[in-house]
């Protein structure tokens, strides 16, 4: 194996468009509470991409049998990474993560600690009970507005954007798991669609994304965004619902629509704060 297969091998470990995002996210909720161009805002979303890569790898670790029958091109799998070198580079991952955190404050300490417990369990421990790896995965990818704002010492000021994020992020992982059934059947996995059927479970997404779109104009009603806020949520609060619509027929197209809307909406926040 040469060096280059292996460094990109590590690379795809990390998932890096998804490790990036999270950052890109994390600066948003500094950026909401006020300062942006701080230094802990930048140290912030650095220890992001660090954590968001570490438990890429380490559920890539932890899913190398599994992933071995349903994604072969998987690093592990192929051969371009041992699974005792992704291990490795997770916790080296890791320890960046924890050492760039500890510069920050206390309750943005306590937001990292949380999320690399988090992490480190949900494929052992939380992935495999129904619907509960979906609310892990959920309230991580809310916690990076909430991490971005206590990182500049206004946590609060992003309280209602990581419920927003939380909700329509659970909603997209209840709709993947749809689209996953018949593989996380062959595994034994005991996901919300498994468990309660895949009609109950896309009424239960659809029912949270609603939620979440109904809540949407909140952060404009408690003054924290401009009325410009209104005029950019509303074009991701239509992609969303369309996506709720979509997902009883196809949740594959219906979770990467999601995602668009997701993305529109964090463009939104930015809009909104820029405006108030
Ligand atoms: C109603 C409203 C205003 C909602 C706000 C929506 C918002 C701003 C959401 C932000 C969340 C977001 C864009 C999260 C992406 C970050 C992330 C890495 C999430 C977790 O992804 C795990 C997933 O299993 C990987 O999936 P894939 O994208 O298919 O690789
Ligand atoms: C703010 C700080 C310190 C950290 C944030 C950390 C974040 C945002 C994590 C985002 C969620 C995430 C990417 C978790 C990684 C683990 C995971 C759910 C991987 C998904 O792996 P797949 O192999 O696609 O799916 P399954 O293994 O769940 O089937
Ligand atoms: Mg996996």
């Amino acid at each position: 194996m040469t060096l280059g297969v292996r460094v990109r091998g590590l690379f795809e470990l990390c998932r890096p468009a998804n490790a990036v995002v999270s950052g890109v996210l994390t600066l948003i909720g500094a950026y909401v509470a006020g300062r942006p161009f701080a230094l802990a805002a930048l140290v912030a979303a650095v220890a992001t991409v660090f954590a968001t890569a570490a438990g890429n790898a380490i559920n890539d670790y932890f899913d190398r049998d599994i992933d071995a029958i349903n994604n072969p091109e998987r690093p592990i799998p192929r051969g371009a990474v041992t699974s005792r070198g992704a291990l490795a580079f997770s916790v080296v991952l890791f320890a960046g993560s924890i050492v760039l955190a500890l510069s920050l404050p206390l309750f943005a300490i306590a937001v990292a600690v949380v999320n690399l417990l988090a992490l480190v369990t949900y494929t052992k421990v939380f992935k495999g009970l129904p619907g509960a790896g979906n609310a892990v995965v959920a309230y991580l990818g809310g916690s990076t507005f909430l991490f971005g704002a206590a990182a500049v010492g206004r946590p609060l000021a992003a309280v209602v954007l990581f419920a927003l994020a939380a909700l329509s992020t659970l909603a997209r992982e209840i709709i993947k798991d749809i689209e996953d059934v018949a593989g996380d059947r062959e595994e034994g996995l005991n996901t919300l669609p498994i468990a309660v059927g895949e009609r109950n479970a896309c009424l239960l997404a659809a029912a949270v994304l609603v939620v979440a779109v109904l809540a949407s104009p909140v952060p404009y009603l408690r003054d924290l965004f401009g009325v410009a806020y209104l005029a950019a949520i509303v074009p991701a609060d239509l992609v969303m619902a369309y996506a709720a619509y979509v997902a009883f027929d196809d949740p594959a197209r219906a979770q990467g629509i999601l995602k668009y809307g997701m993305f529109l909406a964090a463009a939104a926040f930015v809009v909104g704060r820029a405006a108030a």
